[in-house]
């Protein structure tokens, strides 16, 4: 039978002709979906139907979806890690642009001209009033990097390439992030140091428990004179009080965002952006066949890629069918489901566990399809939360 996948936001065609359509149905509203796929679309615990196997973000933050409730019922959700990344930096790019100079009240003084019709006249205005719109250039300045993932490290080349200084800090970098930093970048111990000594700071990480409210008074309070903060990473980082404190105080020169707010739209001092870091062909296309080919991937052979909440594990298919379960990360599971096949005389030709934080997966090719019996037997087991039988 086909599979339903419940499409949550549009999502780009090049990565759902990566569903064929004789395995898998696609709508927006199904009852009982198999899968979800989504962008920003804000999913409650409530929403997740009882029969969904996974969850797939075409995109990179999964801000807006209940992972930890997820996690306890076995759901992995996906995430497409870089996918959009060139596109953010390019709108970082421009936004630093938008914040050295006087671009956007230059075009709006000359969108106001529209009545001058005698174009030595017109000059005249252009050359009389173009000093109201001076600004600085980026080369030479400072750009602090708040996080040095994906969107981060490509953030610090690009502004190298402007030559900025670049200071970084993310006290949580992968070892592949590491690598992926070029030398230049100076790291910064502290994250007031970063604020301390940046003309720019730009923030590129998640938005978490963690990590709300991070951008606090006392760091921008931290921050040289004249100085720009650009958030297209998430609006809750931001202490929005501390931020418009620091606006009004004068100390903070501009703010450029991608998360409008009512306390926001309309200040001389803010530019802000409807939500489109990642609105470009190129990155709707690499996000959508990412977060499609990994959920095709877990549906029709249990693997697991780029989960935020259950291990990376990915097994070559071997056997006549495979059991795919879930279970808490405690011992004396995994041999329980074992015995269980052994009552039944069913050989293992392939096995894989791993486990992360609380959660352990397990995939395991077996030569004979096990009974409805047997596999309510594991399901029954204490500490098992889902089992899956993949023909
Ligand atoms: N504006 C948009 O449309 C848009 C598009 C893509 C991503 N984003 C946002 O940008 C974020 C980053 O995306 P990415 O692809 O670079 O993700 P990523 O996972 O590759 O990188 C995030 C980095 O942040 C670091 N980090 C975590 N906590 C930190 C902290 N307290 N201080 C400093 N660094 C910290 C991590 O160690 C990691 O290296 C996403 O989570 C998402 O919220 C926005
Ligand atoms: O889907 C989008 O348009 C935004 C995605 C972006 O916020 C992300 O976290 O990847």
């Amino acid at each position: 039978m086909a599979k339903r996948i419940l499409t949550l936001n549009q999502i780009s065609v090049r990565g759902l002709e990566r569903l064929p359509r004789e395995r898998y149905e696609i709508a927006s509203e199904f009852t009982n979906p198999d899968a979800i796929l989504l962008r920003s679309h804000k999913l409650g615990a409530a929403d997740i139907a009882d029969s969904v196997l996974a969850i797939a973000r075409a995109g990179a933050g999964t801000n807006n979806i209940p992972v930890d409730a997820c996690t306890q019922r076995g759901i992995p959700v996906f995430n497409s890690p870089g996918a959009n990344a060139n596109a953010v930096k390019e709108l970082v790019a421009a936004g630093l642009l938008l914040g050295s100079r006087g671009i956007i009240d230059g075009v709006d003084y000359v969108a106001g001209l529209r009545g001058i019709s005698d174009a030595a006249a017109l000059n005249q205005a252009l050359e009389a009033n173009k000093k109201r719109f001076k600004g600085n250039e980026l080369q030479g300045k400072t750009l602090g990097v708040v996080g040095l993932g994906a969107i981060g490290s490509l953030v610090a080349d690009m502004a190298l390439t402007l030559g900025m200084d670049v200071i970084g800090y993310d006290p949580a970098l992968s070892v592949d992030a590491a690598w992926r930093l070029s030398s230049q970048v100076r790291k910064a111990d502290t994250l007031s140091m970063v604020f301390a000594r940046s003309d720019y700071v730009t923030l590129h990480l998640p938005a978490l428990e963690s990590t709300r409210g991070l951008v606090s008074a006392e760091l921008l309070q931290a921050m040289p004179a004249d100085s720009c903060l650009l958030n297209f990473a998430r609006q809750e980082i931001v202490d929005e009080d501390a931020l418009l404190a620091a606006l009004e105080r004068g100390g903070l020169r501009k703010y450029i965002a991608d998360f409008p707010s009512p306390a926001l739209i309309g200040r001389k001092d803010v530019i802000l952006m409807p939500h489109i870091g990642a609105s470009t062909d190129e990155a709707e296309d690499n996000c959508a066949i990412m977060a499609a080919d990994q959920l095709r991937d877990f549906l029709e052979n249990g693997n697991i890629r780029n989960a935020v909440n259950f291990p990376t594990l990915q097994l070559e298919r071997a056997g006549t069918c495979r059991l795919a379960i879930t279970n808490s990360n405690v011992p004396r599971i995994l041999g329980s489901v074992l015995a269980i096949l052994a009552e039944l005389d069913i050989n293992v030709v392939d096995m894989l566990n791993k486990s992360r934080d609380e959660l352990a997966y397990n995939l395991i090719d077996i030569d004979r399809a096990p009974t409805a019996d047997s596999l309510a037997k594991m399901q029954a087991l204490d500490g098992v939360i889902n089992v899956r039988h993949i023909a």
